[in-house]
């Protein structure tokens, strides 16, 4: 590494000055970035106006790409499987699997309930007709993210499932990205990364078709764009640059602390990564164990953990509680000697990994949870991706005649009172007046 590790916030976390807090805690800097905010509005204006054309020159501008082709044909992604080491292809089927497990058993269900006799009321999911699925490839690939998009909406139902994914020098995304795709179940591939993907997908172009909700992960000016497009289309979560918060007792171990830390700091030079730990001594064994734990990229690792990383000491795991909600971590990690009670203090979270065994790494590849998690505090009122992204409901209800009669009066007292009387008529008529 070139530059010497070093993290941005140390020192108990009740010493902590007021505006160091805020700036933990308000993460979101990139994304409310006005430049980046300027950047992707215009790039969504030049792919409205001028579509096609628009993608092509942007992936030369911003991907270095010389596009001959926006979609991936269908042969380019079975020969990409086909072609794929077998190892990744039988670890990416164990992750599909799983997803299928978890995502097929949180799969919302058809739910019929009488308010009162004769009275049934009913909500049915209907899949979406068709979705698109973000699949980051700036810094790295992410055939991972192709599956934890994919999987969950075809095990929800959409007929149309549309992945964009940004294109290499050679006009593609990564041979593992399409052979992800292959795999997951998506119906049609797009070269086209970033903003211009998000603007494609939502406004449709001559090639790329117009879809009813986008989701996936993405940095900065992708995570913008869901924002910016997100009046004329669904999405999901804002799910910018990862982030993690450990929160540890005297149980945790130094360097699985550090490890987690700097897995995630791997992605992004934006991602925020926070550790919690009762006592000054083990917050400095951690401190450093980052500065050995490091096994690759440490360019971006020092980047993240030196503009935006803390290593905070607590007194007892009680002061972490608060500082937890206010953050709402992407990932949170309780390294604590009793997980599932600490589990019943957490408020915000995007996904929780509770004891020793539970890296995020499992998370993030296999366990069968999403990766796909709100980022920048949103996880106050998003929650992770999952198959209720991929479905909307139909409510309906039958009245019984012997019910209507019983409803119609009170049915009319409410319509006189809203000084609609035509619902009353129609009430009363339904419930057997003349
Ligand atoms: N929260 C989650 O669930 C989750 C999951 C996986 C990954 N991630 C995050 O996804 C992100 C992936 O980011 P990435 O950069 O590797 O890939 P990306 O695909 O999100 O971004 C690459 C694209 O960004 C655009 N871009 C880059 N610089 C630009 C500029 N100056 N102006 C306009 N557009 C520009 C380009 O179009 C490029 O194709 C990371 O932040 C990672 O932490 C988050
Ligand atoms: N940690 C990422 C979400 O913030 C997901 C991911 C994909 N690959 C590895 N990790
Ligand atoms: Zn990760």
């Amino acid at each position: 590494m070139s530059n010497p590790l070093t993290v941005r916030f140390t020192g108990p976390l009740r010493s902590l000055p007021a505006a160091a807090r805020r700036e933990i805690v308000e993460r979101a800097r990139a994304q409310e970035d006005v430049a980046v905010t300027k950047v992707v509005g215009q790039i969504l204006a030049r792919v409205k106006n001028e579509g096609d054309a628009a993608l092509v020159a942007l992936a030369r501008e911003l991907d270095r790409a010389d596009l001959t082709k926006l979609e991936v044909p269908r042969e380019a992604l079975e020969e990409a499987r086909d072609g794929l080491d077998p190892d990744v292809r039988r670890a990416l089927e164990r992750t599909r699997a799983n997803l299928e497990t978890v995502h097929g058993a949180f799969i919302p269900r058809v739910i019929e309930i009488e308010s009162e006799p004769g009275i049934l009321v009913g909500r049915r999911p209907d899949p979406l007709a068709a979705v698109g699925v973000y699949a980051p490839g700036g810094r790295a690939a992410y055939p991972s993210s192709v599956l934890m998009g994919v999987v969950p909406a075809r095990v929800a139902g959409v007929p149309e499932i549309v992945v964009c994914s940004p294109p290499g020098k050679n006009g593609l995304p990564s041979q593992v990205v399409l052979a992800a795709a292959a795999i997951g179940g998506a119906t049609r591939v797009f070269a086209i990364g970033g903003a211009q993907a998000i603007a494609a997908l939502a406004f449709g172009t001559e090639t790329v078709p117009r879809v009813d909700r986008i989701v996936g992960p993405g940095n900065a000016y992708v995570a913008e764009a869901k924002r910016q497009i997100a009046g004329n289309v669904g999405i999901d979560a804002p799910a910018g640059p990862s982030e993690i918060l450990v929160i540890g007792d005297d149980t945790a171990n130094p360097e699985h602390v550090a490890r987690e830390l700097a897995a995630q700091a791997e992605h992004d030079p934006e991602a925020s990564c926070v550790a919690l730990v009762v006592g000054d001594g083990l917050a400095a064994q951690v401190t450093e164990a980052l500065t050995r734990v490091v096994v690759d990229r440490g360019e971006v690792v020092s980047a993240s953990l030196g503009s935006r990383g803390a290593v905070l000491s607590i007194e007892s795991l009680e002061e972490a509680w608060p500082f937890a909600a206010d953050y709402a971590a992407e990932h949170l990690m309780l390294l604590v000697r009793e997980p599932q009670a600490a589990l019943a203090k957490v408020r915000h979270a995007g996904t929780v990994f509770l004891g020793d065994g539970s890296s995020v790494a499992f998370g993030d590849y296999m366990t069968g949870a999403n990766h796909v998690l709100p980022t920048a505090g949103a996880g106050r009122s998003f929650s992770g991706l999952s198959t209720l992204d991929f479905v909307r409901f139909t409510t309906y209800q039958t009245v019984t005649r012997e019910a209507a009669a019983r409803m119609a009066g009170d049915v009319a007292v409410l319509a006189e009172a809203e000084g609609l009387r035509n619902h009353a008529a129609a009430a009363a008529a339904f419930g057997g007046a003349k």
